[in-house]
């Protein structure tokens, strides 16, 4: 079974604070009639917020589409509840379209991905990509969350937790994991500050991956959806070197108050433009000229349905990152368009060169 018949499935992870929620409110009131099925990984005591959909008039989010998993940290039970719950919501008599699954900001990312290896859910299911929410704020001031105490508190209070991992070495493997990058709660940093957050973080993100400033977790849902990254058949490539950092925590305090400005917004701005292609001469053609448009500056997503030279089936192509897929799907949109989204100011006379036709 290829990866575009699975369901895909995003994992959103992040500690205590850093806006995960927030962020998972946003993709879903935009998720334009996409069936998310939202799996939370909570602590008992700290509780979902049920009230997380409230307020969000889109279908898509009737509240019984949102599983609690109560056992505490889903990579220590895997088998008995993280499974089980899987396979009910792919049994459903209509599964979700995507699904979302938000983790305790103290499990590790890996062993969940490793979870979408096992048999019964390998076939069905896979991970979409692996979402990093960062609070921007608690990095400028050297810290890894907002609340370091309730972070403390809430790791003490789960006897299942006892990884022997220390806090910053579970940050480093949430980094190692990701295919995206999220520096959330960018509205209270400035932009120097953003920079040094940007810079103390590069060294743990897989050289790929895009690290995106956000306010309130806000993203387009296509950047944040759709990156197709399968990410249980890489996972080897997705774990901290744990390598001893130079964690030069003595220079972050200084002259954070001093970056504050609120008169200009500090996330990320996107935009997307479609762009009407001629046919390539074949699926490798379209897919090494997609890799090199995604591979401009500001580029973050290249999708949508082309034409074929010969070929009376559109081919639909994906590109995420350094990856680029294009199949042949009878029955697929009029070709001829492809959708790119990017950060604002993206080179877009590259990306339409790095397309332009072949010119046999
Ligand atoms: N100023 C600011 N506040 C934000 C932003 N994003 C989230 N917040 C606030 O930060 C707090 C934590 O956000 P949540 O979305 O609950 O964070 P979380 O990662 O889900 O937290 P837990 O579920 O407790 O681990 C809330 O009060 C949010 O309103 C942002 O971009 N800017």
């Amino acid at each position: 079974m290829t990866t575009a018949s699975k369901i895909p499935a995003t994992i959103v992870t992040g500690f205590l604070g850093a806006g995960k929620t927030t962020l998972i409110r946003n993709l879903i009131a935009h998720a334009g009639g996409r069936r998310i099925a939202l799996i939370v990984n909570e602590f008992g005591d700290m509780g979902f917020d049920g009230a997380l959909l409230d307020g969000c008039a889109d279908p898509a989010c009737a509240a019984d589409e949102v599983v609690e998993l109560t056992n505490g940290c889903i990579c220590c039970t895997v088998a008995d509840d993280f499974l089980p719950t899987m396979e009910k919501l792919l049994d459903r008599d209509t599964p979700p379209d995507h699904i979302v699954i938000e983790t305790s900001g103290l499990a590790l990312p890996q062993p969940l991905v490793r979870a979408f290896s096992w048999p019964g859910v390998k076939t069905r299911v896979t991970v979409d990509g692996v979402i990093t929410v960062l609070d921007a704020a608690a990095l400028a001031e050297g810290r890894i969350a907002l609340d370091e105490a309730a972070l403390a508190a809430q790791r003490a209070a789960d006897a299942a937790l006892d990884h022997d991992s220390p806090v910053e070495e579970l940050f480093h493997d949430q980094l190692a994991c990701a295919d995206l990058v999220v520096l959330n709660k960018a509205d209270l940093v400035g932009d120097e500050a953003l920079e040094r957050v940007r810079a103390h973080i590069a060294g743990d993100v897989r050289p790929t991956v895009h690290v995106v400033a956000a306010e309130k977790g806000f993203l387009p849902v296509d950047v944040l959806l759709g990156r197709g990254a399968a990410a249980e058949d890489d996972l080897a490539a997705r774990h901290a070197h744990h390598h001893h950092h130079d964690h030069d925590d003595d220079d972050h305090d200084d002259d954070h108050d001093d970056d504050h400005d609120h008169d200009h917004h500090h996330h990320d701005d996107f935009e997307s433009f479609i762009l009407d292609v001629a046919s390539f001469v074949s699926l490798k053609d379209a897919e090494a000229r997609v890799l090199a448009a995604i591979a401009r500056p500001g580029v973050l997503r290249i999708k949508g349905a082309v034409a074929v030279a010969g070929k009376p089936a559109p081919a639909m192509v994906q590109a995420v990152g350094p990856r680029v897929e294009a199949w042949f799907a009878a029955g697929a949109a009029a070709p001829g368009r492809l959708v790119v989204i990017g950060l604002k100011g993206l080179d877009r006379a590259g990306v339409e060169s790095a397309l332009a036709a072949a010119a046999a």
